[in-house]
C-alpha cells in the first residue's frame, strides 16, 4: 500500500508526526526523498505536493492520500474520505477590500475574483447564480485587489492576520477545511487500509486524554468512582494482602487538574498522571 503525504510546507511535519505516533515509523533516509519505506514492509510513503495528492490517489499511484479537503475539492476527483485528521484547519473565504463596495456575494456579479482555487470558485459562483470572472494565481492572492488585478479574492484564512494586514474583509465562507485521510474508491475495503485507519483513529482518540493511576483505601472506592468523570468506569485491582486497591482511569486532560485534587481529598495516594500514545476503542 502506498500513502501519498505532503512533501513540504505546513502539512508535512504534522503528517509525518501522526504516522509515527500511529506506529508507522518511516525509515530514515536523506532529506528531500521522494518516498520512504516503513516498519511495515507492505506500506510505502510517497512525498508529493499537497495539491497533487488527490491526483496521485485518483490515478492509483497511491491507494491512500493525506491532504487538505480544499485540495481534494479543487481537484474535482471523487475520492473516499475516511478520517478527519483535525489539523490544517482553515477556511476558504470570499474576501474584498474593507473600504470597497462589495458587501455580499451578489455584489461580485460582473467583477473579477482572483484565487488559487479556480474550480472551487467557479462551482461556488455557479451555485449562487453569480456571474463573476475567475482569475487563477498561484500565491500572494491577497495582493491582487491592491493592484487592480481583481475586485475580490477567494483564499485561505486561519488566524485572519493576512486578510487584516491587507485590509480585506470576509464576505462569505466558501469551504471549511482540514486535513483528511482519503482513499481510492477501490481501496476502501482493503484490510491494510482498515489497519491504517484503526491505527490513526487510536492516535486521535488518545489526544487530549490522560491516564490516571492511584492507590485508594478499599472503603473509599465509591468516593473515588464519583470523582472520576465519564469515559467508562475505572479499572480496579486488588493490591495483595492489603485494604488498598489500585485504580486506573482515562480522563480528559482538561479535567485532570480538578480530578487530582478531588482524588486527594477522598483519600487516594500515589497518583500518577501519564500521557496516552494510542487508545483503541
Ligand atoms: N494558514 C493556514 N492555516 C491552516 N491550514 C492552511 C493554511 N494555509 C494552507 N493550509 C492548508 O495547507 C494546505 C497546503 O497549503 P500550501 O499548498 O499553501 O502549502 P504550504 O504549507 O503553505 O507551503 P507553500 O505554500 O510554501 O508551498 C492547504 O491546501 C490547506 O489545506
Ligand atoms: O489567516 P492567516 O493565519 O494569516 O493564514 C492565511 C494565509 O496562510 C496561507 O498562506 P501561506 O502562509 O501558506 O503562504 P503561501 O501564500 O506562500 O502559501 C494562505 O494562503 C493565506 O495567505
Ligand atoms: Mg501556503
Amino acid at each position: 500500500m502506498r500513502i501519498a503525504v505532503p512533501n513540504k510546507g505546513r502539512l508535512h511535519e504534522p503528517t509525518i508526526d501522526l504516522l509515527e505516533r500511529a506506529g508507522l515509523h518511516l525509515d530514515n533516509g536523506a532529506e528531500r526523498k521522494l518516498y520512504a519505506d516503513t516498519v511495515d514492509p507492505d506500506v510505502t510513503v510517497l512525498f508529493a505536493r499537497a495539491a497533487d495528492i488527490p491526483e496521485y490517489v485518483r490515478d492509483g499511484a497511491a491507494e491512500i492520500g493525506i491532504t487538505g479537503l480544499d485540495q481534494v475539492r479543487e481537484s474535482g476527483h471523487r475520492l473516499a474520505e475516511l478520517l478527519d485528521l483535525g489539523y490544517g484547519k482553515c477556511r476558504l473565504v470570499l474576501a474584498a477590500p474593507e473600504d470597497g463596495d462589495i458587501e455580499s456575494v451578489a455584489d461580485v456579479s460582473g467583477k473579477v475574483v482572483a484565487t488559487e482555487f479556480p474550480n472551487i470558485a467557479r462551482t461556488y459562483f455557479d451555485e449562487q447564480g453569480i456571474d463573476a470572472e475567475v482569475v487563477e494565481v498561484t500565491g500572494a492572492t491577497e495582493l491582487t485587489p491592491h493592484v487592480e488585478m481583481a475586485d475580490a479574492i477567494i483564499d485561505i484564512t486561519s488566524t485572519g492576520t493576512t486578510l487584516r494586514v491587507n485590509r480585506l474583509g470576509v464576505v462569505d465562507e466558501v469551504l471549511s477545511s482540514s486535513v483528511r485521510l482519503f482513499a481510492h474508491p477501490d481501496a476502501v475495503d482493503d484490510p491494510k487500509v482498515a489497519q491504517l485507519v484503526m491505527a490513526l483513529e487510536s492516535v486521535l482518540s488518545a489526544e487530549g486524554k490522560r491516564y490516571l493511576m492511584m492507590n485508594a483505601p478499599r472503603e473509599k472506592l465509591d468516593d473515588v468512582r464519583e470523582v472520576i468523570p465519564g469515559l467508562g468506569g475505572p479499572t480496579v485491582m486488588d493490591v495483595a494482602g492489603d485494604d488498598t486497591v489500585a485504580v486506573h482511569a482515562v480522563v480528559n486532560e482538561r479535567d485532570v487538574f480538578e480530578v487530582v485534587s478531588d482524588l486527594k481529598k477522598v483519600g487516594a495516594s500515589g497518583i500518577l498522571v501519564t500521557e496516552i500514545e494510542r487508545l483503541v476503542e
